[in-house]
């Protein structure tokens, strides 16, 4: 099975509701969609969102860093030379994470469609099933409450409220959906970057004294900042989960050293794909540190395969938020992982199973 083209597309989906966080409001998820042909007429399909606060990445980069750069490497590649096939994604360009995370998957996408089994069972296998939290986008505080309460009436169980704006609104907006979902739901929060160190301490202690029991924080302060997200876990007893502060295995390899979190949030669009996921994985199982994996506003194309890898690596991979699908106002993708509320699960086909996209607009 050689790889004879790589061909672009545009997905875009309409959200329920605008998605609103420290950093940013997006009201439709519009993501660079990648297949990648072979000469025995198999498809493998990737996706990537253009995250530039977080990523750096925009569509323009994203597309260009395909064509000009990892498409000519990839041409003529024999897909059962897989980590061969890695090695040239991952030393072709720097950076450029969510380029080499949509070809990437496109690629583990058939080299599981070879041996005709889904994706986590050629990752080592695992229960196919998942359940995701909901984001709840920071608003004001009634529209929160009331997002929280629909998110429990769906079957929701886990929270995931946005914060990071104004700390004394966020105590407020936090307390008021603790009480209004008390006992239904858990809560974690992010406040993408939002904070500073000290404001961090001073909410979470103020929470926790108000007998506010949080599961978790992310990323409270800037992503540049480890001596600050340090300082956070050293002083509160809710645990810190490190996002926008890492995304290769070399800055979790840092903030294990110097135990400035207590989770990393392990995205796709951040690791460069399911290569450095699973390292990401490999390096927390070895340190006794749980993870997440997220998502960005993506389709249930690059989350079916974060689903895969979460259900590969389910021994440390214990949290999960893949609410992009949820966040949709429907789902274009065909697919054989299968997303309904917080219940994810995975079919029998082959790879990642998708079979279809409606909208997609081809690019070339
Ligand atoms: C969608 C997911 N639940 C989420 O909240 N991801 C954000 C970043 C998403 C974005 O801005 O596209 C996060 O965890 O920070
Ligand atoms: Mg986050």
């Amino acid at each position: 099975m050689k790889i004879t083209d790589i061909r672009l597309g545009m997905l875009r989906v309409p959200l329920k509701t605008p998605f609103k966080t420290a950093l940013r409001t997006v009201n439709q998820i519009e993501d660079v969609v990648v297949v990648v042909e072979t000469d025995t007429g198999h498809l493998g399909y990737g996706e990537a969102p253009a995250t530039a606060v977080i990523t750096g990445d925009i569509h323009g980069s994203i597309i260009e860093a395909i064509r000009t750069v990892i498409k000519p490497k990839l041409l003529g590649q024999e897909i059962s030379d897989l980590n061969h096939i890695i090695r040239l994604i991952q030393g072709c360009i720097m950076k450029n994470y969510s380029a080499k995370a949509a070809v990437e998957m496109a690629v583990y996408d058939l080299f599981a469609q070879s041996y005709q089994a889904p994706l986590y069972k050629v990752l080592g296998g695992g229960v196919p099933r998942l359940t995701t939290d909901i984001t709840i986008s920071v608003d004001y505080i009634d529209k929160m409450v009331a997002d929280s309460l629909d998110a429990v009436a769906n079957g929701f169980e886990t929270l995931k409220v946005k914060v990071g704006k104004d700390i004394g609104v966020d105590i407020e907006r936090v307390k008021a959906i603790y009480n209004a979902v008390a006992g239904k739901a858990l809560i974690r929060l992010d406040a993408n970057q939002g904070w500073t160190a000290k404001e961090a301490v001073y909410a979470l202690h103020k929470l926790e004294d108000a007998g506010v029991r949080l599961e978790l924080v992310e990323q409270p302060v800037k992503y540049y900042d480890l001596e600050g997200l340090k300082y956070i876990t050293e002083r509160v007893h809710t645990p810190v989960m490190a996002d926008e502060s890492s995304f290769g295995p070399r800055e979790v390899i840092e903030l294990i050293k110097m135990r400035a979190a207590d989770i990393i949030n392990i995205k796709l669009m951040k690791t460069g794909g399911i290569s450095n996921a699973i390292k990401i994985a490999d390096i927390c199982s070895f340190y006794d540190m749980q993870c997440m994996i997220g998502c960005m506003l993506e389709s249930s194309i690059s989350v079916a395969a974060a689903v895969h890898v979460a259900v590969a690596k389910a021994d440390v991979i214990t949290k999960v938020d893949l609410d992009g699908p949820s966040l949709c106002a429907f789902n274009p993708v065909h697919c054989s992982v299968n997303f309904n509320g917080p219940d994810i699960t995975i079919g029998d086909a082959p790879g990642l199973g998708v079979t279809a996209i409606d909208g997609l607009e081809w690019l070339n």
